[in-house]
């Protein structure tokens, strides 16, 4: 028996015997408890054993402190999975304990965290809810540990992968966040040419995944991934209503001096996304925009070659993305398939969301970017257009 086996014997609460009672009723009362208890073994072995096969940890000793500390982990509470809970089911009830700070959840992970002011009054919550039913989560039994701030910082920071959103995220990497670039009434007014257009070319909608999209100017065409077809655009004109707004691109970023003639809208009904790719550089010149409408979402971006972990922006409603150089050519983006984002460890669960995303064609049909890893301009499809077009 290893090391890990050992300690989950000794986690295990053993079933006295000492008080075996005498008389009838006693008995029963004892045996229901003795279930009781035994079923509360049987989880407790369980969820410290998946804890530690999800975190490949030789002992729980080096994740869990003995003293009463700021931090409890929740060793049987994630999000999402069966039997989870969301942020705010965890706040309401933790809120009630003195010096209740926050809770922490990360995705895909069957723990989560709940932070207090101090050990003293974590304690207390300790001692009110660890392995007893919770009325809130229909009576599941939680296991509560606390952990260090090293501990905490071990098992929750680890995977911090979050930019900061200032309006330029990395200029000398080409991408660029505008927070509130459109106000709430432009974004009802957009929200409701999109609607009105939407019974002149109904038909115009295509679902790709699980979203869907409709072009204008340009069609693109997803299964050459390239433009496609004009019968396939909604119309060969981009809609009057959006000029004001590529105005307003040259005035907040001047070095933009891009002439979109392509526009995509895109509905992403919650759960839907976009896998990682780079917009097709012999399609699409070096500057890409996305606006931002409806539901918040989560977008990553990664750096194929590099080997380096994805780095994410929140995509706030009205915000503006704009990628040219590296982070248009040399990186992927993505916006997960998922029905919520994991933001600053809260779960915020995803509405519909809306874009428009604003592109230039490439008349050359060729690319001279150094990321030969996303670039498509050698592949066959792209020298066949280029023979064609002559
Ligand atoms: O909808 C978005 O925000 C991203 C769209 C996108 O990346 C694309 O269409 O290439
Ligand atoms: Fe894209």
């Amino acid at each position: 028996m290893d090391g890990s086996s050992n300690e989950l014997l000794e986690l295990a609460a053993c079933i006295s015997d000492d008080d075996l009672p005498t008389r009838r009723t006693e008995k029963t009362t004892t045996r229901r408890e003795r279930n009781q208890q035994y079923r509360i073994k049987k989880h407790r072995e369980d969820a410290y054993t998946t804890l530690m096969r999800v975190e490949n940890l030789q002992s729980l000793a080096q994740i869990f402190d003995k003293q009463p500390r700021k931090t409890i982990c929740i060793v049987n509470l994630g999000f999402g999975a069966v039997g989870g809970a969301t942020t705010e089911q965890l706040e309401a009830i933790f809120a009630k304990y003195t010096g209740f700070e926050r809770v922490v959840m990360r995705h895909g992970k069957p723990y989560s965290f709940v932070r207090f002011r101090s050990g003293d009054e974590a304690q207390i919550a300790y001692t009110e809810l660890h392995e007893k039913p919770c009325a809130e989560l229909n009576d599941k039994v939680l296991f509560l540990e606390f952990l260090t701030h090293m501990q905490f910082a071990y098992l929750a920071d680890r995977a911090s992968n979050k930019i900061d959103t200032s309006e330029v995220l990395d200029e000398s990497k080409g991408l660029y966040y505008i927070a509130d670039f459109i106000s709430e009434d432009e974004e009802k007014q957009i929200m409701q040419h999109i609607v009105d257009e939407e019974s002149q070319s109904a038909d115009k909608w295509f679902q790709v995944q699980e979203r869907f999209v409709k072009h204008y100017g340009h069609a693109f065409d997803y299964h050459i991934k390239h433009i496609g077809d004009p019968s396939m655009a909604a119309s060969l004109e981009l809609p009057s209503w959006f000029h004001p707004f590529i105005k307003r691109i040259r005035e907040r970023l001047p070095a933009y001096n891009a002439q979109p003639d392509q526009l995509t809208i895109q509905r992403y009904p919650p759960g839907s996304g976009i896998a990682f790719h780079s917009d097709s550089h012999t399609a699409f010149t070096d500057t890409v925009v996305i606006l931002s409408m409806g539901t918040p979402v989560q977008m990553d971006f990664r750096k194929p070659a590099a080997g380096c972990p994805p780095t994410s922006i929140d995509l706030m409603p009205r915000s503006l993305v704009l990628m040219t150089g590296e982070a248009r050519f040399g990186w992927e983006h993505a916006i997960r398939m998922r029905r919520s984002d994991l933001i600053d460890g809260r779960v915020r669960e995803r509405c519909e969301r809306w874009s428009i995303t604003m592109r230039t064609t490439n008349r050359e049909l060729r690319c001279s970017c150094p990321y030969s890893a996303l670039c498509d301009t050698n592949d066959v499809l792209v020298r066949k257009l280029r023979q064609e077009s002559g």
